[in-house]
């Protein structure tokens, strides 16, 4: 099969968690790994999060510097990578930021997404049918791929995560450990899903603090 390289990032406390219960953005990351962050969305040809993500942080999924989106242009790109939102029932709302003309937008939805969504979000972000009840994330793959994007930067949630390292996608996971207890029973962690029969086991590549708080760079193993 062939797909993009793909790697997680992701920004966790030092209790392990991505954000609070209520599930509301956290500001997690050290200004230092925020601008590692940046570079790393600069250098990647599309980035991709859950529905979930979506609606609990609206995110803009941009390079914030000016400087690099500009590279970016020199090199013939345009200054911000792709958005990916996997997205089954296209609940993408009108409204939300990843929709804005800052940069291209693929919604992947599944068969069970109903045509009149689609076709209002047909007028903002391109849409493709990836799987039948929930999007197919190996067909998605080779749909990037198909569509020149050979760098995939995932920025989660939890469960777009598990699936993602479930179905053997994930080439490396780069987590920023921070300084901050978030707490709470159930706030969700990197990861979520079902426990794995047998760990998936990932080995160091390269560790830096980073302010506050350590960079870490695993790679499949
Ligand atoms: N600290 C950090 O670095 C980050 C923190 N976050 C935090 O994470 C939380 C959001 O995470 P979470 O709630 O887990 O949501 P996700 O962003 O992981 O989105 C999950 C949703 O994606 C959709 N989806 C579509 N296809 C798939 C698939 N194949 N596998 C899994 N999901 C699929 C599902 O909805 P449907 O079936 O309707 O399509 C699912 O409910 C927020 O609190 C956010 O602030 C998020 C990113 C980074
Ligand atoms: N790297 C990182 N550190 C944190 O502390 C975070 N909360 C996140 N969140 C991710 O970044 C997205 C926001 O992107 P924009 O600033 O709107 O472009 C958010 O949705 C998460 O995916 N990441």
């Amino acid at each position: 099969m062939r797909r993009p390289f793909v790697f997680i990032n992701s920004a966790v406390s030092l209790d392990g968690k991505i954000s609070n219960e209520r599930r509301e953005q956290v500001k997690i990351s050290s200004p230092e790994d925020f601008a590692v962050v940046d570079k790393l969305r600069a250098e990647s040809d599309a980035i991709l999060v859950g529905i979930g993500t979506v609606l609990s942080d609206d995110p803009k999924l941009t390079v914030k510097n000016p400087d690099l989106r500009e590279e970016r242009v020199r090199q013939g790109l345009p200054p911000n990578p792709v958005r990916v939102v996997a997205d089954s029932l296209a609940r993408t709302p009108l409204n939300a930021q990843v929709l804005n003309s800052d940069a291209r937008t693929v919604i992947a939805v599944s068969e069970r997404a109903e045509g009149e969504r689609i076709e209002k979000l047909k007028e903002k972000a391109e849409i493709v049918v990836a799987g039948k009840n929930r999007v197919d994330l190996k067909a998605l793959m080779e749909y990037l791929w198909d569509a020149g994007i050979r760098k995939l930067m995932v920025e989660g949630g939890s469960e777009i995560n598990y699936t993602f390292i479930k179905e053997g996608l994930v080439d490396e996971i780069r987590v920023f450990y921070s300084g901050i207890v978030i707490g709470g029973a159930k706030a969700p962690t990197l990861v979520s899903g079902k426990s794995f029969d047998v760990p998936v086991k990932f080995k160091i590549k390269s560790c830096e603090i980073l302010g506050n708080g350590v960079a870490v760079v695993w790679s499949l193993r």
